[in-house]
Parts: C-alpha cells; sequence; structure tokens
C-alpha cells in the first residue's frame, strides 16, 4: 500500500473580520504552527470505500461506501450512522471531481487524522507520542470537546483533499506546485461552504491551502452556481471540473510574513462566541445604518491598509532601534506608531458596531484587557482577531517578550496558545512521524 502524509496550518484574521465577506476588501491572515495532519494509504478495490479514523476523539470513525446515482455521480454513504459533514463533502467534491479521468477504478481508501493540540482545549486529556510528535487524545467525540477556533474544519478539509487528491494523481501531486495548490483549494473550498450550510468568506481554507497571505476573497457565486444535485439530476462532476481547474477564481492570495524581530501570541480568553449570529448582527446593523455603516466600514479598512502597510514597511526597514523602543516602551519611530494607530483606528470603529448593533465585536472586557495588553513591555500592538468576541486575543510582541508567561492578574482569564506564525499552508510530512504513538 502507499502510504502519504500532509499537514495544513489553523489561522487567525488579524485584521479583515467581518470586511472579508466583501471581494473588494483586503484582509491580512496568518498561518498558525498548529496543524492538521492526515494519513492516507490505498489500494485498488473492488468495491469504492473511503474510511476516515480521528483516534483522537474517543476513536472516531466514518467509514463511507461509495456508490452511484442515476447521473452516475459518486455518493459517499456512512455505514454506521455517524455523521460528519466536513468528511462526507470533501470525498464527494473529491471523487466526482476525478470521475472521468479515473474512468471506473475503485480504491479502497484509508485516511488517519491527527490534530495539534492548539485546536482545542486540552482539559481532560492525555498526550501520547513518539520521537517525533505529540498529540492529545480526548475521552469524547470530536463534536463535544471544546474549540479554540483555530478553523479546524477548513484544515481537516484541506488535509483530507490533500489526502484523496494525492490518490488520484500519485507522483503528480506535488504540494509545491503552484497549481496542485489551486485545485486542493478550489475543492476544499466548495467542500467546507457545503458542509458549513452557506459560502463564508473562505480565508480559513485559504490560508489553510496557502499559508499566511494578504487575502481577498472570490465570488461567494462561484460555489453558488454549482448545481444542487438532490434537486436537479445532472452530472455534478462536468460543473465541479470546470470550476475546480478551468475557472479564474480571481482572489488575492499574496504570501506575507510577519516582521523580522516580531512574533504572534494568541490567547485563548473563553470559547462562547457564535460567529455565525455575530456575522447576521452585524450585516443587520450595516444595512439599517447605510450610508454611515458604509462610513464605518471605510474606517476600519483604512485602518487594515495602514496595518498591512506598515507591516510591510517594517519588513523593509533597515533600523535597528525599533525592537529595543517596543522593548523599553518608548515607541517613537513613524512607522512602530503607525502600525499601533492603525489597529487602534480598527478597534475604535468595531466598538462603535458593537455598541450600535447590539453584537459583541470588542465587548468591553475585552477592551480593558487588549489595553492592559497595550502598557506591558514588548507588546507592539493587540486585537480581536476574526470575528472578535469572547474568544480570543492575538499580540504582536518583540521575539524577545515573553508575556506568555507573565502572572499578571489581567491575564487571569487568557490560556495562552503553544504556536507561532508560520509562512507555508500545506506541508507533505514523513508519514512513518505518526506511529507507535505511546
Ligand atoms: N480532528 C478532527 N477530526 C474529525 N473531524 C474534525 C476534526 N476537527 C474538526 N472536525 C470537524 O469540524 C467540525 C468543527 O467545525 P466548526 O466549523 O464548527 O469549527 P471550526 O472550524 O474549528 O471553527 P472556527 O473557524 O471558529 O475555528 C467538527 O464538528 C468536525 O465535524
Ligand atoms: C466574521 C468573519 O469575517 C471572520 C470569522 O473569523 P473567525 O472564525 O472568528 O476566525 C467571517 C468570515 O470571514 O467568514
Amino acid at each position: 500500500m502507499n502510504k502519504r502524509a500532509f499537514s495544513a496550518p489553523g489561522k487567525a484574521l488579524l485584521v479583515g473580520g467581518y470586511l472579508v465577506l466583501d471581494p473588494k476588501y483586503q484582509s491580512y491572515v496568518v498561518a498558525l504552527s498548529s496543524r492538521m495532519h492526515s494519513v492516507v494509504q490505498f489500494k485498488e478495490s473492488e468495491q469504492f470505500k473511503v474510511k476516515v479514523l480521528s483516534a483522537q476523539f474517543d476513536n472516531d470513525t466514518w467509514e463511507y461506501l461509495v456508490e452511484k446515482d442515476e447521473q452516475e455521480n459518486f455518493i459517499p454513504k456512512e455505514i454506521n450512522g455517524k455523521n460528519n459533514p466536513f468528511v462526507e463533502k470533501t470525498i464527494f467534491n473529491v471523487l466526482n471531481y476525478f470521475k472521468h479521468a479515473s474512468k471506473d477504478t475503485k480504491y479502497d481508501v484509508s485516511i488517519e487524522i491527527f490534530s495539534d493540540s492548539g485546536f482545542h482545549s486540552k482539559d481532560e486529556s492525555v498526550t501520547k507520542s513518539n520521537d517525533k510528535k505529540t498529540f492529545n487524545f480526548h475521552k469524547k467525540t470530536i463534536t463535544k470537546v471544546p474549540k479554540t477556533g483555530l478553523g479546524s474544519s477548513a484544515c481537516l478539509v484541506t488535509v483530507l483533499t490533500s489526502a484523496l487528491t494525492s490518490v488520484y494523481l500519485g507522483d503528480e501531486f506535488d504540494v509545491k506546485n503552484e497549481s496542485v495548490l489551486s485545485l486542493v483549494h478550489n475543492l476544499a473550498q466548495v467542500a467546507h461552504c457545503q458542509a458549513q450550510g452557506k459560502v463564508g468568506s473562505g480565508f480559513d481554507v485559504a490560508a489553510a491551502t496557502f499559508g499566511s497571505i494578504l487575502y481577498q476573497r472570490f465570488s461567494p457565486d462561484l460555489i453558488n452556481e454549482l448545481p444542487n444535485i438532490k434537486e436537479v439530476k445532472t452530472d455534478y462532476s462536468e460543473s465541479l471540473y470546470k470550476l475546480g481547474k478551468d475557472t479564474n477564481w480571481n482572489f488575492t492570495h499574496k504570501r506575507i510574513h510577519l516582521p523580522k524581530g516580531l512574533k504572534l501570541v494568541m490567547g485563548d480568553v473563553k470559547s462562547g462566541s457564535e460567529t455565525t449570529k455575530m456575522v447576521a448582527k452585524v450585516k443587520k446593523w450595516y444595512q439599517d445604518n447605510l450610508p454611515r455603516s458604509e462610513e464605518v466600514y471605510h474606517k476600519i479598512n483604512q485602518g487594515n491598509i495602514k496595518f498591512i502597510e506598515s507591516l510591510d514597511t517594517l519588513n523593509k526597514t533597515k533600523d535597528t532601534t525599533l525592537i529595543d523602543q517596543i522593548d523599553n516602551k518608548d515607541i517613537e519611530s513613524d512607522v512602530l506608531l503607525e502600525a499601533r494607530a492603525a489597529i487602534e483606528q480598527i478597534r475604535e470603529n468595531f466598538r462603535i458596531i458593537t455598541k450600535e448593533g447590539d453584537v459583541d465585536v470588542e465587548p468591553l472586557v475585552q477592551t480593558e484587557l487588549l489595553n492592559n495588553v497595550l502598557n506591558q513591555s514588548g507588546v507592539l500592538t493587540a486585537m480581536i482577531p476574526g470575528a472578535g468576541g469572547y474568544d480570543a486575543i492575538a499580540i504582536i510582541v518583540t521575539e524577545n517578550c515573553e508575556i506568555q508567561k507573565s502572572n499578571d492578574e489581567i491575564f487571569e482569564k487568557v490560556t495562552f496558545l503553544d504556536l507561532k506564525q508560520e509562512d507555508l499552508g500545506i506541508l507533505e510530512e514523513h508519514p512513518d512521524y505518526y506511529e507507535n504513538l505511546l
């Protein structure tokens, strides 16, 4: 049996929350060292089967028999009554994409999923390791273990898409090849949207695939226009093939990385904010308050762009005193002040939405926490990532700064996550590194 392994990173949307849903706005998405992994093995078989095992979550297993409907579309059917829409939609899309190329070849595919500890609360878990990797094992099924908000479903879909695509493409599946990444991205976006039942901005799947990026979304019509095979009797694979391979998705995913000497620190505060409800409330506030709401978005966007530009300037600067200025709480340089002011402009306007829209984008407790964080030495700036709410904070600090070890009572409710910014998205991993975890 062939055996290969892949991984994809979690994400933090540092600037661009809500605005990223509109293709006209840019966002700054950081990929994280917390990764999801897939280990895939397959052989040709009489019966088409895909088995996915996520042993860390009480040995969760999903086993699909793949059959064809009247229109010859591949339909995965779970045989033990277990449901995981993200797994099912990924299998559905990858298999139908390759339907024509694969002719009638049937496979028996087995995929193991491994998830780095950053994605879920470690409470009540035990670690298992070999000399290469350590993973946390939970007593509960995946849906019962609290998440930290790093985008586990997007990473899962991305590594599963990689695993299944590698079955079909063999040696041509090279994750250093941009067209391979584009194909995985396109198929993973489709599967993720279908599993979520909505077309989000897709920044999480884009970061899982391409790594840390400036992101501007694709048009939601691309996915909305795919046929719904429950309503229309049609060959789905034809439309999907065009969308996966021959369509220009027209989205931005330009590589970025944090400036030298700086690092990202993420703090998990308390899970509980529901992104879908928050997005609905912010959209309602926006519609009810036009044209003023557009001005608020405009100011947030100005802040986003100022932040992106100041990080770009920092990436190019030769000024060696800047890190000391941050460490000594003596920030004088224009570019550092600009980066701070940009985030303040974004936060100020998110607080307007919070108040007027009655939606906790930057609730008072988070405002107080972030303001306290800004007073610590070594801190350049701090924000609520993504949709905001009570979930998390993101802090950009100097490499020497050890804020995550602080005993200051302001961090009483904060659990710092053991992760860092990473440049790359999908990586090919060594399949043996996942064996004999004890
Ligand atoms: N390790 C895993 N094994 C199997 N399924 C997983 C795994 N991680 C995530 N999933 C799937 O993803 C679902 C969680 O997706 P959901 O969109 O609710 O959270 P998320 O992507 O982590 O959200 P956020 O963007 O807020 O971080 C799980 O219920 C499960 O179906
Ligand atoms: C509010 C939104 O812009 C970001 C949500 O980000 P997160 O899942 O909170 O990291 C929604 C989206 O982009 O799909």
